[in-house]
């Protein structure tokens, strides 16, 4: 497999919807595009930040089709395909390959806690509906409610397609076991964007991140530094991301509602709100807002 293309900076991309609340395919290039221009390795489309869980097969093929119209494979895309049933899964799993994506993801079944064995073939099944499609585990225990353990990976990396992990959960540590198991030739991604430089230092080749789409220049140059062995100017940009993200994490309104605002207030483009049941903003949270998009302009303003 091709690894280098995953080793970078991964926005994980938003839904960008119209003002009615549905998918904009307008909105969704009009974001790749941005995001493409900002200098990005790839997107993760169709995650958490993406609000997958709350569309449909339908809205989650049009935002994909979109974004690879618009970065017309000048970008990694990774298309994360679960639905929490192997059926739809598997039909957004074979969707994605046919759309030309670089790799599909996906999450394990969530709600009932099911045996390994049931989450691996889970997995599988969806693999083999892109089967020449590389097959990323996305670990991210504190919203599945399931924990990638060492054993269900040793399992899982028996399929030739899985091409390593995408850690959201919170023990860097984590990203080392997984990358020593697998060795060097899969990829590993640091999840909490709050530990960025901590996660690339640990073994992560890269990050997928929900926060970098707001401030992807932050991202960029910590990586930058981090290439060039310039661990304390790479802390210092983290400690102003970390100030950003716990500044925006302060409002009422859900995460990607305030970062949906950010990127209103900061880059001028318009993707729609948050789709409930995610909380939209409320007026009290509009000084939090401001304040998260100054900080993001003076961190940038401030890059060497
Ligand atoms: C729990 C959670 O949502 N984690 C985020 C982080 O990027 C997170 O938004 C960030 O670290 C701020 O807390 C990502 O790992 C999720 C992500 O990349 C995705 O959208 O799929």
């Amino acid at each position: 497999m091709n690894t280098e293309k995953f080793k970078g900076v991964f926005p994980a991309f938003y839904a960008c919807y119209d003002d009615n609340g549905e998918i904009s395919a307008e909105r969704t290039q009009l974001l790749a595009k941005h995001l493409m221009e900002k200098g990005v390795k790839g997107l993760y489309v169709g995650g958490s930040s993406g609000e997958c869980i709350y569309q449909s097969v339908e809205d989650r093929k049009k935002i994909l089709e979109n974004v690879m119209k618009a970065v017309k494979g000048k970008l990694t895309i990774i298309a994360h395909v679960a639905c929490n049933n192997t059926k739809d899964s598997c039909e957004l799993a074979a969707h994605a390959e046919s759309q030309g994506v670089d790799a599909i993801a996906a999450i394990p079944p969530i709600y009932f806690h099911l045996p390994e064995y049931a989450i691996a073939e889970y997995w599988n099944d969806i693999s083999a509906a892109a089967p020449n499609t590389p097959f990323i585990i996305y670990n991210i225990p504190q919203l599945s409610g399931t924990i990638l353990t060492m054993s269900l990976y040793k399992n899982m990396l028996k399929n030739p397609n899985v091409l390593g992990v995408k850690n959201s959960s919170i023990a860097t540590q984590d990203i080392q076991m997984f990358k020593t198991e697998a060795g060097k030739d899969h990829i590993v991604f640091n999840g909490p964007d709050e530990q960025f430089i901590s996660g690339r230092a640990i073994g992560a080749d890269g990050g997928i991140g929900g926060t970098y789409a707001v401030m992807p220049e932050l991202f960029l140059k910590m990586n930058e530094f981090l290439e060039e062995g310039k661990m304390k100017e790479a802390l210092e940009i983290q400690n102003k991301a970390d100030a950003i993200i716990y500044k925006m994490c302060e409002a009422h309104g859900n995460l990607y509602a305030v970062m949906k605002e950010i990127l209103r207030i900061n880059e001028n483009i318009d993707i729609g709100n948050v789709r409930k049941p995610l909380p939209g903003l409320i007026p009290e949270d509009i000084p939090i807002v401001e304040e998260a998009a100054k900080m993001i302009r003076d961190a940038i303003s401030e890059l060497q």
